[in-house]
């Protein structure tokens, strides 16, 4: 048995614990993967390096309304790839080096590691772990529906499709969600026909109602989108003349209960399964602990990221990221992180971790970026807590920028609260809305009004911020 001061399990956002403050103290780092966990090595980076390249196409052939006719004569598949993975496997295997052999009170266990008490771990290789304080970081991976046929290679995750070899000619894709409509927009970019297949009507439906019905207006017109479906089976299909000798797989579509579709089926070259992940709790031997799971299969833990055991903290044992929080998003990891950092180290001086405003982006096209609540929810909320509740809706195209664009999809969502004109929800689709929302984030974060907000500081004409600000200045607050 090893004894540390910490243990860390999974060396995604548990990675960024160890710092100069631990120097002299024990520390184990434990995974069982691939080093850096899914943000560096399968997810937000990786298919970030796609979406670019991705936008380029789209935006070459869009190019002809401005007059500037381009074409998108080739795309390199493979050297996309490599390109984006030479990067990313060396940061990882970079990574892995200076944890195994860069610091001495740090030891790395590449092995998998499961619990045999609330404070002791057993790696597959036998080392029996005990540690101070355990911070379980292991995580989320994707869920793959049971069907025949589901382990077919061509059945693909995103944990796999961004290294295949080909860039399929047709893709199905399984989901509406945050995978499905990034890989919708980087296949379909890159040349690809795109097949989307959901078992209810909507794409994106955590989205505001407006911002998700706007988004499949504009994709529909690039991807087949089949709601009510979902896959029976999958199976080879012989390679044929027709198929230029291109092996596919033939996919049985079973309509779902209540919809009018009738059986049907596809041939693709690849289809992706995009259809939520789960956290790995279930890989960690958690009734060996008696830590508390919530409905989810996430570990439950307090605002101070305490694992809680019947309710109650666990003392010395934390949890971060995927495995335990509501949110499956890198910065969030990152936060819990932080909080996890602060917490193991001045106990007396706990930090709760800050969930109130919590923004998220997909990178799909056109880009969509969200922060609290939608209409809807702000509108249950506001009838809770008896205040009126204001939106305003604003184009791109409004605005100077927006012309230059040419714009006509882009858009800008606010909902305040009547009164107070504190903003309650930002949703804005079309370009760069990633970055578009950011100081909407900042106001709902520092208490900003909307008024003060957008006549307390210039907005730089004539920058496409200038569609915030009018949005501001539209909503109809007091
Ligand atoms: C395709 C995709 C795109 C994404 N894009 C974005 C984005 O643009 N922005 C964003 O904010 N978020 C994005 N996310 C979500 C983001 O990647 C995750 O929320 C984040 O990486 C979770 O970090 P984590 O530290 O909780 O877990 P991870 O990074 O998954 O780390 C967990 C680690 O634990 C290890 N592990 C698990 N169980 C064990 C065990 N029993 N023994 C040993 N080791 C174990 C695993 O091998 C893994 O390395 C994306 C996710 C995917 C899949
Ligand atoms: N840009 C980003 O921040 C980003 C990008 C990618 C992923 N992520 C994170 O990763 C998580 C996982 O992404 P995701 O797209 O897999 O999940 P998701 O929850 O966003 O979407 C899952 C989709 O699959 C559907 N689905 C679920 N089970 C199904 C089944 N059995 N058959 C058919 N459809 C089914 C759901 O209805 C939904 O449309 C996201 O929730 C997000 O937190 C974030």
């Amino acid at each position: 048995m090893v004894h540390y001061d910490l243990a860390i399990l999974g060396s995604g956002s548990g990675n960024s614990l160890p710092g100069p403050q631990w120097a002299g103290r024990k520390i184990a780092i434990i995974d069982g993967g691939t080093f850096g966990g899914t943000c560096l090595n399968v997810g937000c980076i990786p298919t970030k390096m796609f979406v670019y390249p991705a936008d380029l196409a789209a935006g070459a052939r869009e190019a002809g309304r401005l007059g500037v006719h381009a074409e998108v004569n080739d795309v390199h598949w493979r050297a996309i790839r490599d390109r984006i993975f030479s990067r990313i496997d060396a940061i990882s295997a970079g990574g892995m080096e200076y944890r195994a052999h860069g610091e001495p009170n740090i030891t790395l266990y590449a092995e998998h590691a499961e619990f045999t008490d609330p404070k002791a771990l057993l790696t597959s290789g036998g080392t029996e772990i005990t540690a101070d304080q355990i911070v379980v970081a292991a995580g989320s991976r994707p869920v793959v529906p049971d069907f025949p046929g589901n382990d077919h290679p061509r059945v693909h995750t995103s944990d796999t499709v961004m290294r295949v070899d080909e860039l399929p000619a047709k893709v199905l894709i399984v989901g509406g969600g945050f995978i499905a409509a990034e890989f919708g927009h980087v296949f379909s970019a890159l040349g690809s026909e795109v097949v989307m297949l959901t078992r209810s009507p909507g794409l994106l439906k955590t989205q505001d109602a407006e911002i998700s019905r706007r988004f499949e207006e504009q994709v529909s017109g690039h991807w087949d989108i089949r709601h009510g479906y979902q896959v029976a089976s999958v199976r080879s299909v012989e390679s044929t003349p027709e198929t230029h000798g291109r092996e596919r797989v033939c996919v049985e579509l079973a309509p779902v209960s209540g919809s009018a579709n009738a059986r049907a089926s596809i041939e693709v070259d690849l289809v992706l399964m995009a259809t939520g992940r789960r956290p790995n709790t279930d890989l960690l031997n958690i009734k060996a602990t008696g830590f508390d799971l919530a409905v989810n299969g996430r570990l439950r833990v307090d605002k101070y990221q305490r694992v809680l055991t019947g309710g109650r903290p666990t003392t010395g044992v934390w949890a971060l990221g995927d495995i335990s929080s509501d949110f499956q998003l890198k910065h969030v990891a990152n936060h819990e992180a932080r909080t996890v950092s602060h917490n193991l180290l001045n106990p007396e001086q706990l930090r709760a971790s800050d969930q109130r405003f919590v923004p998220e982006a997909v990178f799909t096209r056109p880009q969509i970026a969200k922060v609290g609540m939608t209409e809807a929810q702000a509108l249950a909320d506001g009838a809770r807590r008896g205040i009126e509740v204001v939106t305003a809706i604003q184009d791109y195209g409004s605005t100077a920028y927006g012309w230059a664009m040419e714009d006509t999809s882009g858009v800008v969502k606010l909902i305040a609260e009547k009164d107070s004109g504190l903003l309650l929800g930002a949703h804005i689709m079309g370009h760069e809305a990633s970055l578009l929302i950011q100081p909407l984030i900042q106001a709902m974060s520092f208490g900003l009004d909307a008024r003060t907000m957008a006549r307390g500081q210039y907005w730089i004409h004539p920058a496409l911020t200038e569609v915030v600000e009018n949005a501001l200045l539209s909503l109809k607050v007091s």
